[in-house]
């Protein structure tokens, strides 16, 4: 049986060793352990619940192109993610058990990180029939996050049958919130001053609140579950702020990029800043940091969105929406919010992984350090300044927003089940 013994982690603060058996904690403290076993010097590092990405564009089946299973479980292991939610937007979707079992196989025969396949709401996205979601709930893949993201299920009544129907499975429907009238085809950006001045046609934050307020009322309604993806906007923010005062069953993300990145880096016409929802302004942003901080949004996911070259490089308005996010996710949040002061390295705990974990329905991931839990596990080095070079990513594609930047916290060794799979930024197979 595989044996690791970190030594001199931070476990919540204070140092102490934790030996590892068999991909189970077994024992924490002052371990005295027999010479020969496998050791990871962690002095001066945090060991933290290995993160949970609760929104993850892996792009296979369809678009190997841009990612595949492998490269996007790489880049994962390298951010300190032992497990992400793979979206249902491939080619073909993710809308039938053996999609979704597919999808977990490939991932555990990568075997670096766990992916768990999105099952999506509507046969084909589409919108119109509701997909297998009993067949998915109750496959080997166990789906319980459902979504068609990169769409929007428009169609109230759609939405209403969905929750319904997921509830005994303890299902939960994550929404791409943004009403299609409202964002017209053409959008490629948020609507204000700086759209203006661009001339580009944007669409406006109302696009997304105005659905938020519709499936809150809709959990409530239907006393089922609802978590709002990639939430970009303040009112989105009230909204989930009333209803969870009012006990509806609503979570929430938000993305690394909608914390740090504004709507005036689309002045310079990079489809790099294209992403949906769109970047917005400073109030928006600090608004999302505020809620992030308070736990009214309960979770950072991704959106990790891989784009091919000749999908990302041409005007702004044609080029493709999403960006890259699963490699620097930790640092990101970790400067803005920690560094900062405005949260805790317990509250980034929380955010990325404990909580991400309890909405997707996880038991092995977002546990605390205790003897008997499946150690899934990241060790970070809080001190450590990085600076990000898109070159050097272990994604297919190089729409990477953070290009040139640099942040304080970096991750340091990844372990999933009790064993090492990424180690500074490098990859490790079993
Ligand atoms: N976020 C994006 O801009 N794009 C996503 C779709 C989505 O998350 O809505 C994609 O699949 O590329
Ligand atoms: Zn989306
Ligand atoms: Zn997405």
């Amino acid at each position: 049986m595989t044996e690791l013994l970190i030594t001199g982690a931070r476990l919540s603060g204070t140092p102490g060793d934790v030996l590892i058996r068999g991909g189970t904690i077994v024992e924490i403290g002052r371990v005295d352990a027999p010479a020969g076993i496998e050791r990871l010097d962690a002095d001066g590092l945090d060991l933290l619940p290995g993160f949970v990405d609760l929104h993850t564009h892996l792009r296979e089946p369809g678009r190997e192109d841009a990612e595949t299973i492998a490269s996007g479980s790489a880049a994962a292991a390298v951010g300190g993610f032992t497990a992400v939610l793979a979206m249902a937007n491939t080619d073909p979707p993710t809308d039938t058990a053996e999609a979704a079992e597919l999808i977990l196989d490939r991932g555990r025969a990568v075997g670096i990180v766990e992916v768990i396949p999105v099952g999506a709401v509507t046969k084909a996205l589409a919108g119109q029939e509701l997909a297998e979601l009993g067949l998915m709930a109750r496959s080997r893949a166990r789906v319980r996050l459902f979504s068609d993201d990169g769409h929007c299920v428009q169609d109230a009544r759609v939405m209403r049958r969905a929750l319904e129907y997921l509830k005994p499975f303890g299902g939960v429907i994550s929404q791409h919130a943004q009403d299609s009238n409202l964002a017209g085809p053409a959008a490629c950006c948020h609507e204000g001053e700086t759209s203006g001045r661009l001339g580009l046609p944007g669409w406006p934050g109302a696009a997304e609140s105005v659905i938020v307020a519709r499936d809150v009322q809709l959990a409530r309604h239907t006393a089922s579950r609802v978590h709002i993806a990639h939430v970009s906007t303040a009112e989105s923010v009230e909204i989930i702020r009333w209803a969870k005062a009012k006990g509806i069953a609503v979570t929430a993300e938000v993305t690394p990029h909608h914390l740090a990145l504004g709507t005036e880096l689309v002045a310079g016409y990079d489809p790099t800043f294209k992403v949906n929802p769109p970047l917005r302004p400073t109030t928006d942003q600090e608004s999302l940091r505020a809620a992030l901080a308070d736990g009214t949004i309960d979770a950072v996911a991704t959106d990790h969105a891989p784009h091919a070259r000749h999908d990302k490089e041409h005007t702004f308005e044609a080029a493709a929406f999403g960006m890259l996010g699963l490699e620097t996710a930790f640092s990101v949040v970790h400067d803005l919010m920690v560094t900062s002061g405005r949260m805790t390295m317990t509250d980034l705990v929380h955010r990325m992984s404990v909580n991400p974990a309890r909405i997707a329905g996880l038991d092995e991931h977002g546990r605390g350090l205790d003897v008997g839990a499946p150690a899934n596990l990241v060790l970070v080095d809080p001190a450590r300044r990085v600076t990000v070079d898109r070159a050097a990513s272990w994604s297919l594609s190089r729409n990477n927003p953070w290009h040139g930047m640099s942040f304080t916290g970096a991750v340091h060794t990844t372990i999933l089940r009790g064993r090492p799979t990424a180690h500074d930024r490098k990859v490790i197979h079993a």
